[in-house]
């Protein structure tokens, strides 16, 4: 007998009453590495990993590995990743997959089953998902992460300038205007309470770039991925003004901020961001 999973938007909204907003972002980049007096390989990965798990079990809402700084070294990198994804999953931390993926509908089955397939050694609890090629050809991921209760993050307006261009593109019809208008519309007919399962990036550096085109974060619920807090320059004020009316929608990530006091000042940076957010 087959038993309907728990949907991401009710385990992700639990975790968050739970832990708070913080996300602990797992990027092991080679100068951290470095800076840590560990080995550019899957050994130093392993160890990196391992600390920002640690420092995460009880403290935060999820974790955010970053997806290319593990391919980088292939095989070894990704096998390091299915490692940290099944501990996460023996811990009970959420995890977001930040693999960016998104192809046309045939293709996109692939990816869909390496990371929501039930039996997919790289499987998380959610992937970060680009709807360039346009929301709908991002329909088999949304799909099978509702069969699966697992979740995604489509690219909304990311915290990067140069996204701008692109997502601003069409003003009061804007580019981002439909992709969050389409993410609506899938959580209301799919479920939205207490939040959806099919979440929006929307960066912590945008300031008031939502509301400057008309759009409108709380509809339908989605789950807000807020990257930019700490190393890019976004504030916990910051933060709490832009996403004023949404913000029990919002997991916060944050990579480079936590790791970069070394291993030893992992668990004092996790501690101090998550009060941080939870002021
Ligand atoms: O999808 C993401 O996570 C993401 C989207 C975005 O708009 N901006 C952004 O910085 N990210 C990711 O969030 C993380 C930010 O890292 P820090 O700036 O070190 O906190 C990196 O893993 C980025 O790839």
């Amino acid at each position: 007998m087959s038993v309907t999973p728990v949907p991401f938007g009710a385990r992700l909204a639990q975790a968050i009453s739970t832990h708070g907003h913080l996300c602990v972002g797992i990027d092991p980049h080679p100068g951290l590495l470095q800076a840590w007096g560990l080995p550019d390989d899957a050994e130093g990965l392993r160890r990196f990993s391992s600390v920002l798990l640690g420092a995460a079990e009880g403290r935060a809402a999820a974790i955010k590995p970053q997806v290319a700084l593990y391919e980088r070294h292939g095989s070894r990198g990704l096998a390091v990743l299915e490692e940290l994804l099944e501990q996460a999953r023996e811990a009970g931390v959420l995890s977001v997959a930040d693999a960016k993926r998104g192809d046309i509908g045939s293709t996109m089955a692939g990816y869909a089953q390496a990371w929501l397939g039930e039996d997919s050694p790289l499987r998380a609890d959610s992937v970060t998902l680009s709807p360039y090629l346009g929301v709908g050809a991002l329909m088999p991921a949304l799909e099978l992460a509702e069969q699966t209760g697992r979740g995604v993050w489509v690219l909304g307006l990311t915290s990067n300038p140069e996204g701008q261009r692109v997502q601003h593109a069409g003003g009061p019809d804007s580019a981002a205007g439909r992709v969050v208008a389409d993410v609506a519309a899938w959580n209301r007919e799919h479920g939205d309470v207490p939040l959806g399962s099919v979440g929006l990036v929307v960066g912590a550096t945008t300031g008031s770039a939502a509301k400057d085109l008309g759009i409108d974060l709380g509809a339908g619920r989605p789950p807000l991925l807020t990257p930019g807090y700490g190393a890019q320059g976004a504030t916990a004020a910051d933060l709490r003004r832009d996403f004023a009316g949404v913000w029990d929608q919002v997991l916060v990530p944050a990579s480079r901020s936590l790791a970069h006091n070394g291993p030893s000042g992992v668990v004092q940076c996790v501690v101090e961001a998550a009060r941080d957010l939870a002021a």
